[in-house]
């Protein structure tokens, strides 16, 4: 957050489930395990991709470390990166080698398993531009890298993806996507799907007109690009395009659905998790919020932000689309994890996605479709009713439309949304996902918003602050097929991290102050906590060593858009700094203090 950007400016739909998949009858209704096929890599030893595996369950079959043995868990090692930013990577583990990438400078650095305390192996330092750093919209962040087939694939703050040796750190080739001058950076993981490596670029807050690319793994060409907007041609809709919805057909929607020539500058950015299905073979990945902010400057659905994309991986070709918040109120992009997994629905199998929004619903997808199956709220909010099943659309509440030169109280959620880009996780034995979420309002005022290349495209004042109760964030065990919260951990601060749950019956997060946790995964409750020395804003992984043995990662660093005021040095006064967000965070500096670390425990 040196970013100047930075600095300056910043109920509940009841829907009825049919009595053939009630609670009381678990064994029909409980969602089924997706098939093993998802598997990343063959050995659950490993945590060679973010999400674990493409389906993105963040779920380990490892059970030594489990609900009777947690609470002797100790610190077995741990690593400096030397770096003061918001870490939210995973730490990934590949054949006896951990990798981390820390956030901007994007220092590389893999450590030796195989010998006690994991010294380093070896480091790569992609020297990224500085500039960018001035044009990172929330911290100058990184999600991590990702493994396969012998390489290590990453994306830098300055628009690069990189692909390396995993074993000796050599550079294989490295590719620019991106022009910071025009506000364009990368934050995301790719994700690699057969022979290519998947990756979107950020800068949705500077107009930047958002795409994501397939690059080839072995030379890092690329193979297509889909932009979020745009006439169809751009954005890879094609014969093959099948939406669900009425309102999602139609020629050239991506330029239709905008005042002229605003798409061009219009965001739709990609910087979230992308999963995929080998058996559909089909990727699935978010588009974030239209720009600017304020509506007002582009009536119609500005299509296709806040959209979930199914492509074809090989082709980019769009399967079926589906908008989550058409024409955009609040700034939420719809780039939140799509997890994948097999549901018995109303007595039938579904391949459905899982997906909990910004907007504060949890939708249940058919993934081959499209179709909603379910949304239901796992957050009070006031600013819409829920979604209309028939049409797929959002019912907006009007009292909460943003409108120029009015400030709106009492808008919940907030701009985060009731979740950000924090990963959840699905576990196979409980059927329940582990959503990490906020618990905060705004007062909104929509403000005229300028275009020039490479510079904030806002148009909002925004100051955010608790919402009900108090408390700033919430860990929720969520129900999908009954669409319910089964249990509920309040936090001070919002839970800006990922989560991840294994066989051993846990879930594991870590909080804005520090302490990383284990829960019992049926009843929430706490059964280990050890205080790391900065707020957790990372993804936690697990991972068999070569002793052996189970350990459980994670880096701890607080920072990202949440924890920018102390990543950021913003001054707590600022209200409107970090967008809003220091507003409601300005006693996170009396909680923690910034510095990366990484984390590793495992039982004596
Ligand atoms: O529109 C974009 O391009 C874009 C990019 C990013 C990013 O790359 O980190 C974030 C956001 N938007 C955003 O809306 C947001 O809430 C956010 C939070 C964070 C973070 O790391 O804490 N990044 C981003």
């Amino acid at each position: 957050m040196r970013s100047s950007f930075l600095q300056c400016c910043f109920l509940a739909a009841v829907l009825t489930l049919s009595p053939s998949i009630s609670r009381s009858q678990p064994q029909d209704g409980r969602p089924r395990p997706a098939a093993p096929a998802f598997a990343v890599s063959p050995n659950d030893a490993d945590w060679a991709t973010p999400a674990k595996n493409t389906a993105g369950t963040r779920y380990s079959e490892l059970s030594e470390i489990n609900t009777q043995n947690v609470n002797r868990l100790q610190v077995a090692f741990t690593f400096s990166t030397g770096v003061n930013k918001g870490h939210e990577g995973a730490p990934l583990v590949v054949g006896g080698l951990m990798f981390i990438v820390s956030p901007y400078p994007n220092i590389v650095y893999a450590l030796d398993l195989t010998r006690p305390g994991g010294p380093l192996k070896w480091q790569y330092n992609p020297k990224p531009d500085a500039s960018a750093q001035g044009v990172a919209c929330c911290d100058v962040v990184n999600r991590g890298p990702t493994y396969s087939n012998g390489r290590l694939f990453f994306t830098t703050l300055d628009a690069h993806v990189v692909a390396l040796d995993a074993g000796t750190g050599r550079e294989i080739w490295n590719v620019k996507l991106g022009e910071i001058n025009r506000g364009e950076t990368m934050t995301m993981a790719p994700l690699v799907v057969k022979d290519k490596v998947i990756a979107g670029i950020s800068g949705g807050e500077y107009g930047v007109r958002g795409w994501v690319q397939a690059l080839d793994a072995a030379d890092g060409k690329t193979v297509w690009k889909a932009y979020s907007t745009g006439p169809d041609q751009d954005v890879k809709i094609g014969a093959d395009f099948k939406p669900f919805y009425e309102e999602d057909r139609g020629k050239d929607l991506g330029v239709s659905t905008w005042p002229p020539n605003a798409w061009e500058i219009g965001g739709g950015t990609v910087w979230g998790f992308a999963s995929y299905d080998p058996d559909l073979d089909l990727i699935f990945y978010g588009t974030a919020n239209p720009g600017p902010w304020n509506p007002n400057q582009r009536p119609g659905d500005n299509k296709w932000t806040n959209t979930v994309f199914a492509r074809d991986p090989d082709t980019g070709q769009a399967r079926w689309a589906y908008q989550w918040n058409p024409h955009d109120l609040h700034d939420w992009d719809g780039i939140n994890e799509n997890i994948l997994v097999e549901v018995v629905w109303h007595g039938k199998p579904r391949k459905a996605l899982v997906h909990p929004d910004r907007n504060g619903l949890v939708y249940l997808l058919d993934r081959t479709t499209g179709e909603v199956l379910s949304a239901n709220f796992y957050h009070p909010v006031n600013t819409h009713r829920g979604v209309d099943l028939k049409t797929g659309r959002i019912r907006i509440n009007e009292q909460k439309y943003p409108h120029e030169g009015k400030v709106i109280r009492n808008v919940c959620p907030t701009a985060p949304g009731a979740k950000d880009w924090s990963p959840s996780s699905f576990s196979h034995q409980t059927g329940l996902l582990y959503i990490p979420h906020n618990n905060l309002c705004m007062d909104w005022e929509s403000t005229e918003a300028n275009y020039i290349a490479g510079t904030p495209y806002v148009g909002a004042e925004v100051r955010m602050y608790a919402g009900p109760g108090g408390h700033r964030g919430e860990l929720s065990a969520w129900d999908i097929l009954a669409g319910k919260e089964v249990w509920t951990i309040k936090e001070r601060f919002p839970v800006w991290g990922g989560t991840m749950t294994t066989a051993g019956g846990l879930v594991f997060y870590g909080n804005m102050e520090g302490w990383f946790k284990a829960v019992d995964a049926k009843t929430g409750a706490v059964l280990w906590q050890f205080k790391t020395s900065s707020g957790i804003i990372g993804q936690p992984t697990t991972y068999r060593g070569p002793d052996g043995k189970q350990y459980i990662a994670v880096l701890s660093g607080v920072g990202g858009w949440a924890g920018s005021i102390v990543s950021g040095d913003l001054d707590p006064r600022d209200s409107t700094a970090a967008l809003g967000f220091v507003n409601a965070m300005a006693d996170l500096k009396q909680a923690t203090t910034k510095g990366g670390n990484l984390y590793v425990f495992a039982l004596p």
